[in-house]
């Protein structure tokens, strides 16, 4: 039999395997989330229901007060006019946000959600894992607290020393090759160029992930066959994941997990490092002031070694550095909070804020930045070379463009004139 030239078979098909979509559809776009729904409200939180195809991305957008949004474990500010009041769900396609803006609900949530018990949203699992694989950032119940026990002791300041070096070497270099194109008469000099390695997108990693991945394997494996142990992050993480049990010698990662880390380590650590320093000089050279006292404050706890070496016990008594470098885009601030004022991180508690928990560049609880030690070093090093070799001041070719990538960088260059002190 025949209907509209088409078997009564081929149509039979047809139809069942559209009903079978539109049921797939229905489960995953609709009742799926709206059980979810359900039992987030059981549990006393209110929100709008998830709508198709997107959430409520399309509310999102509309920009009203200034709130926290936390996505699992990553929290950014953000904006909202939906009217649920300062605690609720949102949605993202199908998958649920906790939108939070009480700084004391997040204080408890902080006390008493468990550290392994935080996860990825899906999306972000998805978009970002050929950057990060299944590295610490990703991983999630006793799986992140066996790579936490493996990785931290990796972080341990005490270990930090033969990196200093590393870091005052290629800041070394660094000023060399500024000096150079000075002497050359170019002192505008493209900071952003000379500092970050730029974050490879999302696509650009995923065509080039295999290289990467092919790279390390043999950094890896050179590193594991010379015997000798490098004072260097892998040098660190190859130490902490070798074990003897029973008289044999295992490995608590495999080689996949070990390739992870390092691209783990290299994508946060890097950018988000380098994006501090070439911000912090942008606002230092609007502020000379401010890399005035810099610099007495520098020559006052370093002495000379400001200028021709680095001794890591002394970086701690850098106070003002730290000051400037880490105040992230917090949503509790103060009305004041868009002026340069780094005094206002002075004897503050709540560094600037109106709530201890407005300022958490380093995210919060258990899931806080392993390499925070190691980046306030790295840029307290850099920092204090630079302020003790020039004077920095904004070129007029510097255009101001600001953009959330990974991290918050600029779109376009950040030039700014070197003077050789
Ligand atoms: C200014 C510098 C840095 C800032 C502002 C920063 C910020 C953060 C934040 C906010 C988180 C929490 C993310 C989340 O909850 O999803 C985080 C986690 C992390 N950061 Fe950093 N970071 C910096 C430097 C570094 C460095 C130098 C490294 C390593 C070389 C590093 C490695 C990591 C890792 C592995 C995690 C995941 C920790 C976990 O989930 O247990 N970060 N960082």
């Amino acid at each position: 039999m025949k209907f509209l030239g088409l078997s009564f078979v081929a149509l039979l098909i047809g139809l069942s395997l559209f009903l079978m979509l539109m049921i797939l559809i229905t489960l995953v776009w609709w009742v799926i989330p709206n059980q979810k729904l359900h039992k987030l409200k059981k549990c006393g939180f209110e929100g709008p229901p998830p709508s198709f195809p997107l959430g409520n991305i399309k509310d999102m957008k509309r920009k009203k007060s200034n709130i926290i949004i936390i996505t699992t474990t990553t929290i950014s500010s953000s904006s909202s006019n939906l009217s649920y009041g300062k605690v609720f769900i949102y949605w993202l396609g199908t998958e649920p946000f906790l939108y939070i803006a009480e700084a004391e609900f997040l204080k408890k949530m902080s006390r008493e959600v468990e550290a392994k018990a935080w996860g990825k949203p899906y999306y972000f699992r998805k978009d970002r894992y050929s950057m990060f694989g299944e590295g610490l950032v990703m991983t999630e119940s006793n799986q992140w607290v066996l790579h936490c026990h493996v990785i931290a002791p990796a972080f341990n300041p005490l270990k930090f020393k033969a990196m200093a070096n590393m870091m005052v070497e290629s800041t070394r270099k660094m000023i060399e090759r500024w000096i150079s194109q000075i002497n050359y008469g170019n002192p505008e000099i493209d900071v952003e160029r000379e500092i970050i390695w730029k974050e490879p997108k999302t696509l650009e990693t995923k065509k080039i992930g295999g290289e990467i991945d092919k790279l390390l394997i043999t950094i890896i494996n050179e590193r594991m066959q010379s015997g000798k142990s490098k004072e260097d992050l892998l040098g660190h993480l190859l130490q902490e994941n070798h074990q003897v049990v029973n008289g044999e010698e295992k490995n608590k990662f495999s080689m996949r997990e070990l390739i992870d880390e390092c691209k783990t380590f290299f994508i946060s650590g890097y950018e988000i490092t380098s994006l501090s320093i070439i911000w912090s000089l942008l606002l230092l050279a609007m502020h000379e002031d401010w890399q005035n006292q810099l610099r007495d404050e520098i020559k006052e706890v370093m002495g000379n070694n400001g200028d021709f070496g680095v001794n890591v016990n002394l970086l701690n008594g850098l106070k003002k550095i730290d000051l400037i470098a880490m105040y992230c885009d917090a949503t509790l601030r103060r009305s004041d909070a868009n002026e340069f004022k780094p005094e206002r991180f002075m004897d503050d508690e709540n560094h600037g804020c109106n709530h201890q928990m407005g300022y958490l560049p380093f995210g919060f609880v258990g899931r806080m930045c392993v390499g925070r030690n190691l980046s306030f070093m790295e840029y307290k090093i850099v920092l204090t070379r630079l302020l003790s070799r020039f004077r920095f001041k904004v070129s007029s070719s510097y255009h101001h463009s600001p953009t959330i990538m990974l991290s918050l960088g600029p779109i376009h260059r950040i030039s700014l004139i070197v003077q050789p002190l």
